[in-house]
């Protein structure tokens, strides 16, 4: 059996979508600093591309989650893998994700961050499949809402291949 990749999202749609929101972004943190927060591994490239086109001054951080095992994996109960090397007290917040899907990750983590008490704290995502939502989630800024598929591409795997993809994907089996 072999794989082949149905674009979804072309290249050229998400550099410009990502331009967009570069822009709204700067307009909303006028006279800001942005503390962007990348959820490891998927938010990397999409990071990426995103502060390249913010004008604000910006600082960094990285931080890496996983649900804990399968049993509890509905729970939306995530462990801190790797988490962020700095303070978030009194800093504007943007966390940065590739997809929310159920919302169990993000609704978690969010609790979590606003307990470091950030003086404000957002949400920036890529992908969004809201047909899939179980918890809510508030988002702030997303790039494009998608129907219930498996992407990949632009930081999201399947079985960890496909994340250097410049384009958002659907892997299809022959
Ligand atoms: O809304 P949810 O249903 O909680 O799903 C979204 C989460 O799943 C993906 O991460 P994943 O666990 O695949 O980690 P990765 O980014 O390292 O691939 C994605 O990056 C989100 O963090
Ligand atoms: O559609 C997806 N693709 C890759 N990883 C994911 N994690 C949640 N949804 C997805």
């Amino acid at each position: 059996m072999s794989e082949k990749v149905r674009v979804m999202l072309s290249e050229e749609a998400v550099d410009k979508r990502i331009q967009e929101i570069g822009e709204q972004i700067n307009r909303d943190y006028e006279g800001k600093q942005v503390h962007l927060v990348c959820v490891l591994k998927g938010g990397s490239f999409f990071m990426c591309e995103l502060a390249k086109r913010i004008t604000v001054p910006v600082s960094l951080d990285f931080m890496s989650v996983s649900s804990y095992g399968s049993e509890t994996k509905s729970s939306g109960v995530v462990r801190i893998v790797k988490d962020l090397d700095e303070p978030l007290k009194d800093k504007d917040v943007l966390v940065v994700e590739d997809i929310i899907d159920s919302g169990r990750t993000l609704s978690y983590l969010l609790e979590m961050l606003r307990d470091r008490g950030p003086k404000s704290l957002k949400l920036c995502t890529l992908l969004d499949k809201p047909e899939r939502r179980v918890v809510d989630v508030h988002v702030d800024y997303t790039c494009f809402q998608i129907p219930d598929e498996f992407v990949v591409g632009y930081g999201l795997d399947y079985d960890q291949r496909y994340r250097n993809l410049p384009y958002i994907g659907v892997v299809e089996l022959d």
